[in-house]
């Protein structure tokens, strides 16, 4: 085993799902193995003094990004830290915790491969890239319901926002190994519950040639699992897709490949055993559980206990 944690970055815009991602894979992991860093706590500036500088909280300048890596780099050093705590009930901070890192640390949140240094603690990197419509839908639903804004006050934050999304956030995606997007297919007729997934895998890690168990006769069309190579940001990547009506038997495949080459998997694999593979609570109290899901939360696990076995 290594002696130092594995880092996982989750890195998103607001309402992403960085959240809802990291609850999921934590449950895989198990709550006890894992420290979930949320970077928020690194804002420079509560919501009131946001307001009055007319600042959004993806701006740079709006982050104590410099105290944000030295923290990550004491993590990934197996070392503990006084972080600070942003409440997004009240936004405002509260007192500093003493944290800890476990066996795996998740950092998730808006900037965190923003610097060079902050990139290169991580094991893994994720970026979260829903098409913006359905991020606007998850951001009005959570925010009206978790942080007391109304339905005008975030479509109004969304539009200020804009330019720092643009500028600030969406360019993290090239510093990603993977980057995750759910998205609604075109025949659930907007049920957002049935999201098919879309990775983009770069070869900054290495990935399981997953091309061997997908069919390339499948009958369906479009197959309802593809592999593809394609370029993202100009660079070639690899692609899998995976709808949200991929039948049980194909998932089987690609789940046994992946737990086949992880022995700490097996027990997760399971199906009998762990029949909630893929069932998550969304941070605004909801139960999801798809295929595309499972595969997701199961291939982004898969990779940080390689790098596990890589740091040995
Ligand atoms: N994979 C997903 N499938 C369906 N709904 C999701 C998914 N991820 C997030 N959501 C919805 O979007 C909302 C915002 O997600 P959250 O994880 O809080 O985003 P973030 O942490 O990036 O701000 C959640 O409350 C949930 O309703
Ligand atoms: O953009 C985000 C990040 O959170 P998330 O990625 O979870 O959306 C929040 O709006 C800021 O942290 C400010 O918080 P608030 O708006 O609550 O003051």
């Amino acid at each position: 085993m290594s002696n130092r944690p594995i880092i996982l970055g989750i890195v998103g815009d607001s309402a992403a799902g960085k959240t809802t991602l990291t609850k999921g894979i934590a449950q895989i992991l198990g709550e006890e193995n894992v420290t979930v860093i949320g970077t928020d706590d690194y804002h420079r500036y509560d919501r009131q003094q946001r307001a009055e500088l007319n600042i959004t909280a993806l701006h740079p300048d709006c982050n104590y990004l410099d105290i944000m890596q030295q923290h990550l780099a004491l993590l990934r050093s197996g070392q503990p830290i006084l972080k600070p705590i942003y409440s997004h009930k009240t936004g405002t901070f509260e007192a500093p915790k003493y944290v800890k890192p476990n066996r795996f640390v998740i950092v998730e949140g808006l900037l965190g491969y923003s610097t060079p240094v902050a990139r290169e603690c991580f094991d893994v990197k994720v970026y979260l890239a829903p098409p913006e419509s359905l991020r606007a839908q998850w951001k009005i639903q959570r925010d009206t319901l978790k942080r007391g804004y109304t339905e005008a006050q975030v479509l109004t934050e969304l539009q200020k926002r804009e330019p720092d999304s643009e500028q600030f956030i969406r360019p993290q995606r090239q510093w990603a190994d993977v980057v995750a997007s759910f998205y609604p297919s075109s025949t659930t007729d907007g049920d957002t519950s049935l999201l098919n997934v879309r990775l983009v895998l770069r070869p900054t890690i290495t990935h399981l040639d997953m091309s061997k168990v997908i069919d390339p006769d499948d009958s369906d069309s479009p197959p309802a699992i593809r592999w593809s190579l394609d370029r993202d940001m100009g660079k070639p990547v690899d692609v899998l897709e995976i709808d949200s009506h991929a039948t049980g038997e194909k998932i089987n495949l690609l789940e046994q490949m992946i737990c086949n080459d992880m022995p700490d998997l097996h027990r997760v694999c399971n199906r009998e055993v762990n029949p909630d593979l893929g069932k998550i609570v969304g941070t605004t109290g909801e139960t999801l559980q798809s295929y595309p899901l499972a595969l997701t939360q199961l291939l982004i696990t898969y990779y940080m206990l390689k790098a596990t076995q890589e740091t040995k």
